[in-house]
């Protein structure tokens, strides 16, 4: 049996519906990303995990152990949010022992617990300040180290990262990383920025209006999306419709060969699988360039063939002219089937 077990977890607000029947299930030491658009649940999954609402159905385990009437400060689970929320007239040292204190560990022990998670958060030596004194990031820092203070059995971080500056915002990743690797504790990251989710799980879980669509290892849902609402997510170069005849996948872009299911009714391929001009492969796609923006390292285009929609990205410095026509080719093996 899992660690953390969701079952048919179900959460209303008035009559609208937040989250509908999710199972999810985590091993001890997993790291998770829960993906999806603003609004979709996620905090709201967190908030039941850590206790601070309650499921209209549905159960939630823990080693075992039904949480449902456990109330929050004795689930060992705690809940790292987008803002720090320390307490300002504390000085760091007090901000971070003070759940320890509540426990009432010895101070010598405190005090120890405390150099040691400032090491680990890499602020060796910030134990007197006082939060004001101290950037977004390293109050970020300090919450997580709050937070790890009790040891507990799951982490949960809601978007903790969003409201810094990319680069501390990258640093801040690799110590996330780092101390998903030295303390091996069971964590889900909130996120709505796919890059973060691979930056820094395994596995993703894919939320879209409240129901869980996809729960892959992150890299094979960026490449290889399972449906329709995920190649949306996580954007695709083409979704294009159609059926099979036999082997063949026909769509109003032409046939198309590949390892599909009998019922088939999209395939998709990734932006930068697909080739402009490769005159050696047939069979090619004609299509007019529509719009061009630089991504660093790559352009991508939108193109338009007969009423579909193409994106792709392709290296290189010198840009292709906007209103081109040009030959687009699918590589058989780039594409996949996807489910509705
Ligand atoms: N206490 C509440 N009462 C009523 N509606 C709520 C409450 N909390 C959240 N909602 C609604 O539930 C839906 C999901 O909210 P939630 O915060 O879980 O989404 P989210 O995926 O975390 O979004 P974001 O990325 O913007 O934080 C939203 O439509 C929100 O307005």
């Amino acid at each position: 049996m899992s660690y953390l077990q969701l079952d048919q977890l179900t959460k209303s607000y008035a009559k609208q519906t937040i989250l509908q029947n999710i199972n999810l299930q985590l091993n001890q030491g997993e790291f998770l990303a829960l993906l999806g658009p603003s609004g979709s649940g996620k905090s709201t999954m967190l908030k039941l995990l850590a206790g601070i609402e309650t499921p209209d159905a549905g159960e939630i385990r823990l080693a075992k152990r039904v949480l449902n009437q456990v109330p929050a400060h004795q689930r060992e689970i705690v809940l790292l949010f987008q803002q720090p929320y320390l307490f300002p007239f504390l000085s760091v040292a007090e901000n971070i022992g003070f759940g320890l204190k509540a426990r009432k560990v010895a101070s010598q022990q405190i005090k120890q617990k405390v150099a040691e998670l400032l090491d680990l958060v890499e602020l060796s030596g910030m134990q007197q300040r006082k939060p004001q004194q101290l950037s977004g990031g390293q109050q970020q820092r300090i919450a997580l180290a709050r937070a790890l203070a009790v040891q507990p059995k799951v982490l949960l971080l809601d978007e903790p990262l969003s409201s810094l500056d990319p680069e501390i915002r990258v640093s801040l990743q690799g110590v996330i990383a780092r101390l998903h690797r030295e303390l091996q504790m069971t964590t889900i990251i909130v996120t709505h920025d796919l890059s973060e989710a691979l930056a820094l799980a395994e596995r993703t879980a894919l939320l879209i209006n409240g129901s869980l669509v996809a729960d892959l290892p992150s890299i094979a849902l960026f490449e290889r999306p399972p449906n329709r609402a995920a190649a949306q997510f996580v954007g695709v170069g083409a979704i294009i419709a159609g059926h099979m005849h036999g082997t063949t996948f026909e769509s109003q872009l032409g046939q198309f060969n590949g390892n599909f299911g009998p019922n088939t009714l999209h395939v998709a391929i990734r932006p930068e699988h697909i080739q402009i001009n490769n005159a050696a492969s047939q069979p090619n796609i004609s299509a007019q360039i529509i719009e061009r923006r630089y991504l660093g390292e790559r352009w991508e285009y939108r193109l338009q063939a007969a009423e579909q929609l193409i994106i792709v990205r392709e290296v290189g410095q010198t840009p292709r002219d906007i209103g081109q026509t040009v030959d687009l080719h699918f590589p058989p093996q780039q594409l996949f089937a996807l489910a509705d």
